[in-house]
């Protein structure tokens, strides 16, 4: 059961209006704003984010066109799909098998700037509002890094340098199937994401829910607030940070008698050939002994992939971030 209590909100209107001086009330409330992530990301490493530059009329727009693309007949929707199997990326519309216990299917879009997506040809506009999303959520995707890397006390940029190539990335567009009453209730199982941070716009299905702390326990349910946006951190940052933020634990759930639920969630994740472990900051510098063995995140996010496409028999054996705990 989802227990009450709400994630926190960080307003980032500051960030957009002009005066950055520490002592202006600008610098004060961006002071204020970075705060409550670091708070955010010790506790759950979920918070939503209002004033963060994406226009509402875009988020559901998108999220419109995305109701009516997943509308259309499956051997439609599966046209939108790379038209050769061994593509390096998978591009476009899957959905998942249906022994899977998450009970979805989704349109994946990697950076149109430098990849060859598969979009459907209906509806008129959707791939226009997915580009556009693409472009708003990396905007706000970098801006958070910022925020991420004043909040963990690394030199000005540091994040920026490390995390400067935009080729992994990617968009997700989402349709959680609804559930009868005789299926049990699971639309994603609990998961922790792989990447840096990932921003999620949902309609007013709800069912996102958050693992809260030891102070709260049990599920929180990230509710659907019109123009918000759920942010998470991934298990990038928990590495770099060696285990001190959090790499949020989530599951969309589907409540009998709800129709489909629908979202779109952007991964700002690294470049595979990034080398991700535990950062002097948090290691030597505080004198603690690092928590993580550093990894190619590439290697990491193939285990990943096979944990899906070769799902383990054994539970033990799926990979997550604890494969590379000290
Ligand atoms: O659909 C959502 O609200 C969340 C999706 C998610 O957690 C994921 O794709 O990793
Ligand atoms: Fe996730």
């Amino acid at each position: 059961m989802a227990a009450s209590g709400a994630l926190p909100i960080v307003d980032l209107a500051p960030f957009f209006a002009a005066g950055d001086s520490a002592e202006s009330g600008n610098g004060v409330a961006r002071a204020r704003a970075t705060e409550d992530v670091r708070e955010a990301c010790l506790a759950t490493g979920f918070f939503r984010v209002v004033n963060h530059g994406v226009p509402r009329e875009l988020m559901a727009r998108a999220l419109e066109l995305s109701a009516a693309f997943f509308a259309i007949p499956d051997d439609e929707k599966a046209k939108a799909r790379s038209p050769d199997a061994s593509a390096s990326l998978p591009v476009g519309y899957a959905r998942q098998p249906a022994h899977s216990a998450d009970k979805n299917e989704y349109l994946l879009v990697f950076n149109p700037g430098l990849w060859l997506n598969a979009y459907p040809a209906e509806p008129a506009g959707f791939r226009e509002a997915l580009e556009e999303c693409y472009e708003k959520l990396t905007e706000l995707g970098l801006l958070i890094q910022e925020i991420l890397n004043e909040c963990m006390g690394l030199p000005t940029g540091f994040l920026a340098g490390y995390n400067g190539d935009r080729s992994f990335d990617f968009l997700a567009a989402l349709r959680y199937f609804p559930s009868s009453s005789t299926e049990d209730s699971n639309g994603l199982s609990a998961h922790e994401d792989g990447n840096v941070a990932t921003f999620v716009l949902q309609d007013d299905v709800g069912g996102l829910e958050v693992l809260g702390d030891d102070s709260n326990g049990g599920w929180i349910l990230a509710e659907p607030v019109e123009g918000s946006i759920v942010v998470n951190v991934g298990d990038v940052v928990q590495v770099l940070s060696n285990g001190k933020f959090r790499s949020a634990t989530h599951r969309v759930v589907r409540k009998p008698g709800l129709p489909h639920r629908h979202s779109l969630a952007f991964f700002l994740t690294v470049h595979g050939d990034a080398w991700v472990e535990p950062l002097p900051e948090f290691v030597a510098g505080v004198g603690q002994a690092p928590r993580y063995r550093g990894f190619r995140y590439g290697e990491y996010q193939l285990l990943r992939m096979r944990n899906k496409t070769h799902p383990p028999s054994r539970p033990e054996d799926v990979v997550h971030i604890t494969h590379y705990a000290i």
